[in-house]
């Protein structure tokens, strides 16, 4: 996403408390998990009292296997509890994890439906998806194993010094002094290790970006002869965040040497000092060899936390890109309210629709549009025109509510869309780009997308207004066909036809195109025409039209330049009259229709 500084400690704090936050949908299993892998180190103790009671009668007073079967019998009770409660703890923080990324994913899912797919275009498709998936992944280890391992940090040194100390006094000193280093030296490599980690997500983004790009544009580069010079620059690239992920790794490797090294010594300065008491005489064996016992026990959780603590990198660095997305404001226009009347959220073909004094403009530029004053019939067909660069698209995308800044001059039934609710207003328009959208699944699933209860026989008949039921039929699989990615397997214009059938099932009361006719044959296009002409006689069609078939059959036809109305009217008045509409006629859009 985008390029960030290290998080400052407010930035740390925040970020940890965003954290802490998602996971209260699994606060309780979260809890739960540590509670049973607290009480799983409980009997890990008592294990080894009774193991050393054991060793202790056997050797010393020279007990029978019949005399300590008894012990053995609870020893081995204790390694049963133990394992299921350690498979318990596992499987319910991997569960709780499971939870918080499902609901992490769906929240972001509706932020970035809410704020649109021009946040989408301006973020980067790769970063977006980075952030969605392996930044969402990353979040697992955070939850399930980084997370308890913090918890058991504190509690099991605990529990074991609770018993230490009235045991031994001194292997208790010895244990609560050197406890500490593990942690401080954690904190101290942490830091850095923060630092090299964020640089690599930033890395991580701008590959995923630079990806994406280039593997969607893939012809493109070969028709250029450009590939080999892209592959130089992927190489770049990827090499830039091998070497910030080598970095992080050798951070990790030093750290986790160092506190393997430091347990180490702990555990081995504890027993040579066992030994020497031992050998002196002031220690008794069972004593010693419960310390012993106990001893990597002790620093056993310090040790998980610190091979755990990359997961903690992780996961902040990932929910920053998470939280800036969610903190993203929607809109620069006051709340939506929740009481917005019917007449507002359930679109009717009697509704009006009227654009009053629309000003958008991009940030950081005088583009977009300015002043747009428009008023839409609730039926009917209305084209809009302009040269490349009017601001066709902009103006859908305002009346679609994409631009919550400018949604007040949007008026439905007098009522602007400000004071209604943005996705059930989206739910009353069915729009179909240039390039419309399918998803990997078959033909029928694309198009029940926009009616999932619809019947096959709903789904046929919207296939054969969009003029495709011809085509599907004819395939080996017919509506059970499945489609590649974006629609791959069909052509452009049957991808269109595909769309159509979508928004005609969905009957929705304002249909949006871009030229719906521009890919097909003459026979189709007039069969899809005709489909899309009895539409409009019972709702309302916008159509951003590029031919004078389209033009000629529109009740309305808005010209734009430069982001403004520059004529408005029927085919047959506008023809007549000289002006902006007839100089484009004669110039772009005989151009097209000849073509
Ligand atoms: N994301 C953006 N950031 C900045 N300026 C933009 C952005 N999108 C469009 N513009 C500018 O806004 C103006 C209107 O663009 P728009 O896409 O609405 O035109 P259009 O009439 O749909 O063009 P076309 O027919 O080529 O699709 C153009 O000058 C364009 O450069």
């Amino acid at each position: 996403m985008t390029t960030k500084a290290r998080p400052d400690r407010a930035q740390q704090l925040l970020l940890r408390g965003f954290l802490k936050r998602e996971s209260k949908p699994a606060a309780l299993a979260l809890k739960f998990s540590i509670a049973l892998g607290t009480f799983n180190a409980l009997l890990m103790i008592a294990g080894a009292y009774l193991l050393a009671k054991i060793v202790h009668v056997v050797m010393f007073d020279t007990a029978g296997l019949s005399e300590v079967s008894d012990l053995l019998w609870a020893l081995g009770g204790i390694a049963l509890a133990r394992g299921i409660f350690l498979a318990l703890s596992q499987r319910l923080s991997a569960h709780a994890a499971r939870n918080i990324k499902s609901s992490m994913r769906a929240n972001l899912l509706e932020k970035i439906t809410r704020l649109g797919p021009r946040f989408t275009d301006q973020k980067g498709h790769g970063a977006m998806l980075n952030t969605l998936h392996d930044g969402v992944e990353a979040l697992h280890d955070y939850y399930a194993n980084y997370l308890p391992s913090v918890a058991y940090s504190a509690l099991i040194p605990l529990a074991i010094l609770v018993v230490i100390f009235p045991t031994d006094w001194q292997a208790g000193l010895i244990f609560l002094f050197t406890a500490p280093l593990i942690p401080f030296f954690m904190i101290l490599v942490g830091h850095k290790a923060e630092q090299l980690n964020q640089a690599r997500w930033q890395q991580l983004a701008v590959l995923g970006n630079y990806f994406f790009d280039r593997v969607r544009g893939l012809t493109q580069l070969k028709l250029f002869n450009a590939t080999k010079r892209e592959l130089i620059q992927i190489a770049k690239i990827s090499d830039d965040f091998r070497h910030a992920t080598l970095s992080v790794l050798k951070i990790a490797f030093l750290s986790s040497f160092a506190l393997e090294f430091l347990a180490t010594i702990s555990v081995a300065l504890v027993a040579v000092i066992i030994g020497f008491r031992l050998f002196f005489g002031t220690l008794d064996f069972a004593t010693g060899f419960v310390v012993l016992l106990l001893a990597p026990e002790f620093y056993l959780p310090l040790r998980k936390l610190g091979n755990h603590y990359h997961a903690r990198l992780e996961g902040i660095s990932a929910a920053g890109d998470m939280l800036e997305i969610l903190q993203t404001p929607e809109s620069a226009s006051p709340e939506p309210k929740n009481t917005a009347p019917s007449g507002f959220t359930s679109l009717t073909s009697k509704s009006e629709i009227r654009l009053k004094k629309l000003t958008f403009t991009y940030p950081d530029s005088n583009e977009g549009l300015h002043e747009v004053s428009l008023s839409l019939p609730a039926t009917g067909m209305v084209a809009f025109v302009g040269a490349s660069g009017a601001g066709k698209s902009t103006l859908f995308d305002c009346l679609l509510g994409f631009h919550p800044q400018v949604i007040s001059h949007v008026n439905v039934n007098n009522l602007p869309l400000s004071e209604g609710d943005i996705p059930s207003w989206q739910q009353g328009i069915a729009w179909i780009p240039q390039q419309p959208t399918l998803f990997y699944t078959t033909i029928k699933e694309n198009i029940l997308l926009a009616k999932p209860d619809a019947t096959m026989d709903e789904v046929k008949r919207a296939a054969q207004l969009a003029g495709a039921l011809d085509f599907i039929e004819l395939l080996p699989n017919g509506f059970d066909t499945l489609l590649g990615e974006q629609g791959e397997g069909v052509s452009g214009g049957q991808k269109q036809r595909i769309a159509l059938a979508r928004a005609f099932l969905k009957q929705a009361p304002i249909l949006m195109l871009d030229e719906p006719t521009a890919h097909l044959d003459s026979a189709t296009e007039l069969s899809v025409q005709n489909a899309i002409n009895e539409y409009a006689h019972s709702h309302l069609v916008l159509v951003i039209a590029h031919r004078l078939n389209t033009l000629k059959k529109a009740s309305n036809i808005v010209l734009l330049d430069n982001g403004r109305i520059v004529q408005q009217g029927d085919y047959q008045s506008l023809s007549q009259q000289a002006g902006p509409f007839k100089a484009l006629l004669t110039s772009d859009m005989h151009e097209v229709e000849n073509a």
